[in-house]
């Protein structure tokens, strides 16, 4: 348990988050925040990726409590760049999302309220927890790459959906549209063959889904990795092979309440490392992480131990 007392806050908040609304609430958020704490900076993230510089500015000049406000990408973003500057330990940061996002799915593995009164309350009192990120390396454009993640990532079916619904963005905030898009690219995707080498097993197959977790949580709510725990030292896997249009429809239950693993043709794994190629003649196999897309196979998965402490509602 740590006290805040004299902290000196920064809070990155994306306004473009839960389709605009952040940007209209937060004065108002604001408000409210500055009754209950003494000392704090705001920053707007003003594009796409922004929160990861402003992220690792915020090191820089000298804050050590960081707050995103915004959803998981928001998250992605700014513990991105507590993650990627090497000033000081990453783990040293004080860190928490302020949940406004439409998804938010990464605070329910901690439990962070989004009631505004029960959040002020968890920084009042202070319980950490420090949790392992994965780091993914990866091609875009024929450039290698390489980002943490701090909740899900997703390959093939997951990772086409994320890209494919960047056209609609404005769109997919409303459940009912997001779940019609979900429809509809399981009628476009087509299936890549390709290789999984989890730790030394190998995986040879056409692959629908492909999921790597560090929590558990994803896509509203869904649990695609229902083995992950934050602290385990393990990267969860999840993938299918190629399963009929309909029997995704008929399972889509299973999604919600952590029983994937029991469908016959989907496999539940640990491992310390992954690494994801395409068959040879085949196209990359699209790649997002925390609902961002990043790009294509080969991509290689490894962890980084004790990696970011959170500010969370109650011991874990
Ligand atoms: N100023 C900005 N203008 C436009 N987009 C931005 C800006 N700042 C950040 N972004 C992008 O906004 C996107 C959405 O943010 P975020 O995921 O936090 O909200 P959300 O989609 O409502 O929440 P969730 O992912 O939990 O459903 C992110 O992909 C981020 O890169």
């Amino acid at each position: 348990m740590a006290r805040f007392e004299n902290a000196h806050w920064m809070f990155i908040v994306n306004p473009a988050a839960a389709n605009g609304k952040v940007g209209r609430i937060w004065p108002g958020l604001e408000a409210r925040i500055a009754e209950r704490l003494q000392l704090y900076e705001v920053s707007h993230t003003r594009y796409s990726g922004h929160g990861i510089e402003l992220a690792r500015k915020a090191v820089q000049s000298g804050f050590r409590h960081i707050i995103a406000v915004g959803g998981d990408g928001t998250n992605h973003e700014v513990t991105n760049g507590i993650l990627q500057q090497d000033l000081i330990p990453s783990r040293d940061i004080f860190y928490t999302l302020l949940p406004v996002g439409t998804g938010n799915d990464w605070i329910r593995t901690h439990r962070i309220p989004r009631q505004l009164d029960a959040w002020l309350d968890m920084l009042e009192e202070g319980f950490l927890t420090v949790q392992e990120v994965g780091l993914v390396r990866y091609r875009l454009e024929n450039e290698q790459s390489q980002r943490y993640f701090v909740n899900v990532a997703g390959m093939a079916y997951d990772g086409f959906v994320v890209h494919y619904g960047e056209k609609w963005k404005a769109w997919i905030r409303n459940r009912f549209f997001y779940l019609l898009l979900i429809l509809r690219c399981l009628f476009l995707y087509r299936l890549t063959g390709g290789i999984i080498l989890a730790d030394d097993k190998r995986i040879e197959n056409r692959f629908y889904t492909i999921n790597i977790g560090i929590c558990r949580f994803s896509g509203g709510g869904m649990q695609l990795v229902p083995q992950a725990d934050p602290r385990d030292g393990q990267l969860a896997l999840t993938y299918a092979g190629p399963v009929s249009k309909m029997g995704v429809i008929l399972n889509t239950w299973r999604f919600y309440n952590g029983s994937i693993g029991r469908h016959p043709k989907i496999e539940l794994l640990q491992a310390r490392t992954v690494e994801v190629g395409s068959l040879p003649g085949e196209k990359g196999i699209p790649l997002e992480a925390d609902g961002e897309f990043l790009g294509y196979s080969p991509a290689a998965f490894s962890l980084v131990p004790a990696a970011l402490t959170v500010i969370v509602p109650s011991p874990e």
